[in-house]
């Protein structure tokens, strides 16, 4: 009987996730066992400053992919926002199992709605794509930011001289916090959320058709070709750099209908569009195009720029 070795992250919301397609996995066959080994990345170690100064995506990845690489490890769960764009040789999504709540949720101290909020109130996010759509909807409101995995968030929120804090509804509801904790789930027109997020990736080596044909079983169909148009937007628009970006894809009726959208980081340029199309893949490269000729790799490099300044 093969035993299946899974890596991941540390913190409880990778361990969560990884022990949920483990059992999602043994509902489907008997034949396999599993074992979860831990890993500590890069992103899990710099606590300190913002993430996207010191590269952003795929920090969280890169030792996982080694070990991955090493035999180590069979199959690595990841959250999909986590995942950079270009995947590394030998390496693949072998699997999207269905997609967790997509939206961003706001969470407030005694629950103040975010209309509500007075002026110059402080918001903890450490997302720029977070804070340049909270500054565009409220230009008065501060953003300050914060880390720490969700439950280190949650305490700062009390403890700190922050208002209300942002944190992925996907990441609360799968770590079993009461939803009541959340003040607003933030619809798409208020924060567009990550590419990918709420989704999961399922990474394993090309060649392991074994594990490619098992871990299919819990592929969702819907999330895969939904989240397959936002990271062809990822794709298209991302440089090296971290710039607030944001996508969501939904299909209807054989049709995937995107929105995209593109900021600085202080929320005052804001491009987006919404595109539609049967392929998902052309409906990722439309969307793209729109936000291309409306400025976005300017916005991009100059973020960039910003970026290495300081
Ligand atoms: N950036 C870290 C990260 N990666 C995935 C999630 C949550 C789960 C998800 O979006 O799938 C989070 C936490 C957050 O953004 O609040």
């Amino acid at each position: 009987m093969r035993n299946i070795v899974v890596g991941s992250r540390r913190s409880n919301l990778a361990i969560t996730q990884t022990e949920w397609v483990i059992n999602e996995l043994k509902k489907k066959t008997n034949d396999y066992t599993f074992d979860i080994k831990k890993i500590v990345t890069t992103g899990d170690r710099i606590q300190s400053v913002t993430l996207s100064k010191v590269g952003g995506k795929g920090l969280f990845v890169k030792e996982i992919e080694k070990a991955m690489y090493d035999h180590e490890i069979d199959l690595a769960v990841h959250s999909m926002k986590d995942m950079p764009s270009d995947m590394p040789e030998g390496l693949m999504i072998g699997c999207i199992p269905e997609r967790e709540d997509y939206r961003d949720a706001y969470i407030a101290k005694d629950h103040v709605k975010l209309d509500d909020l007075p002026e110059g109130a402080i918001i903890g996010t450490s997302s720029l794509r977070r804070g340049a759509q909270l500054l565009a909807y409220r230009p008065d409101l501060e953003i300050k930011w914060i880390r720490g995995n969700i439950e280190t968030r949650l305490r700062k929120l009390q403890e700190e001289d922050y208002d209300a804090i942002l944190l992925a509804a996907a990441g609360l509801k799968r770590v079993g916090w009461d939803p009541s904790i959340v003040t607003e789930f933030l619809e798409s027109d208020v924060c567009l959320p990550a590419i990918g997020q709420g989704a999961l990736a399922l990474e394993c080596r090309e060649d392991d058709t074994e594990l490619r044909e098992l871990i299919q079983q819990i592929n969702d169909e819907y999330t895969e070709i939904t989240v397959k148009a936002e990271r062809k937007l990822l794709n298209m628009l991302e440089g090296s750099c971290q710039v607030p970006i944001a996508g969501y894809a939904t299909l209807e009726n054989d049709e995937v209908e995107i929105r995209g959208l593109v900021a600085s980081s202080d929320g005052k340029t804001v491009i987006q569009t919404t595109r539609r199309a049967k392929d998902p893949i052309e409906a990722g490269r439309l969307a793209a195009e729109d936000l291309i000729e409306q400025g976005a790799l300017e916005l991009v490099a100059k973020a960039k720029a910003e970026m290495d300044e300081s």
